[in-house]
């Protein structure tokens, strides 16, 4: 779906912030940029996005443009004035079109909101909000989503139940997604594949080949995952703390 290659960046010419990054991603492949704080992930993302433009390197689409993206970020970014429906169909008011109520029906279904389309914003638990965010990214039928640390301000259990939310409609939809995290652990649950980044480059990346017909609490005890958790960490250890 998307290659970049030999990708380097500088804010406002300042020092390199990417260094001639290299990452591909194939369809319906949900891969991980994991690393430590300042290293440049969602500096990734932004480039991706075409929010920002590269000072080397270049982005190509296989079908020669982007595809429909959708952007789920760690602050679910919700109008508090408009109530579920409205918050999950404004990315295709703001293009002017309209989403029909089967796909709106369907895409409250998918991330379990049925019954809570006239509910505001405040009146949503965390977990909640989280959903309205996928659902609005996903409405408008987004082939590539990008996530940036979306469920870095849950609690344990209600990310874990958000990680299994995003397997399920990834299995479902054949979305193909990049997602950054802190979290070694949910990088490796989620990925096809983990790129670990480390100072403006990609340290290494990981295969966590985990069993996916097991259950969630069998998943992490599994010794595939246990395996990936431990390389990724390693290459981690071997890195430098940026910001540190
Ligand atoms: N708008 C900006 N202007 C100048 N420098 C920036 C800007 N945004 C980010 N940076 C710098 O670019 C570097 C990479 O930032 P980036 O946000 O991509 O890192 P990150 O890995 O996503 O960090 P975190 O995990 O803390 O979110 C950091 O040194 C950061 O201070």
């Amino acid at each position: 779906m998307l290659k970049v290659r030999d990708l380097s960046f500088a804010y406002d010419g300042g020092a390199a912030v990417l260094d001639n990054i290299s990452i591909s991603l194939h369809d319906g492949e949900l891969v991980s940029l994991v690393g430590p704080s300042g290293c440049g992930k969602s500096t990734v993302l932004r480039l991706v996005a075409g929010l920002l433009t590269p000072i080397g390197g270049e982005i190509t689409w296989k079908t020669g443009q982007a595809p429909e993206t959708g952007f789920v970020f760690q602050d679910a970014a919700l109008m508090p004035w408009a109530d579920v429906s409205k918050n999950i169909s404004l990315p295709l008011s703001l293009r002017g079109q309209a989403l029909d109520a089967k796909r709106l029906e369907e895409t409250l279904g998918f991330v379990g909101l049925k019954g809570l389309e006239t509910r505001y914003p405040q009146a949503l638990s965390g977990g909640q909000q989280m959903r309205v965010s996928i659902a609005r990214a996903l409405a408008a039928d987004a082939k590539l989503l990008l996530m940036d640390e979306p469920f870095g301000a849950l609690d344990e259990i209600l990310r874990f139940r958000m990680n299994d939310l995003m397997l399920a409609l990834k299995a479902e939809q054949g979305w193909s997604g990049l997602f950054v995290t802190h979290s070694i652990y949910e990088a490796v649950y989620l990925s096809d594949r983990v790129l670990v980044m480390d100072a403006g480059r990609i340290a290494g990346e990981v295969t966590p080949g985990l069993d996916r017909t097991l259950a969630a609490a069998d998943q992490r005890a599994s010794k595939s995952f246990i395996d990936a958790a431990r390389k990724v960490a390693t290459i981690l250890e071997a890195g430098s703390m940026v910001d540190a």
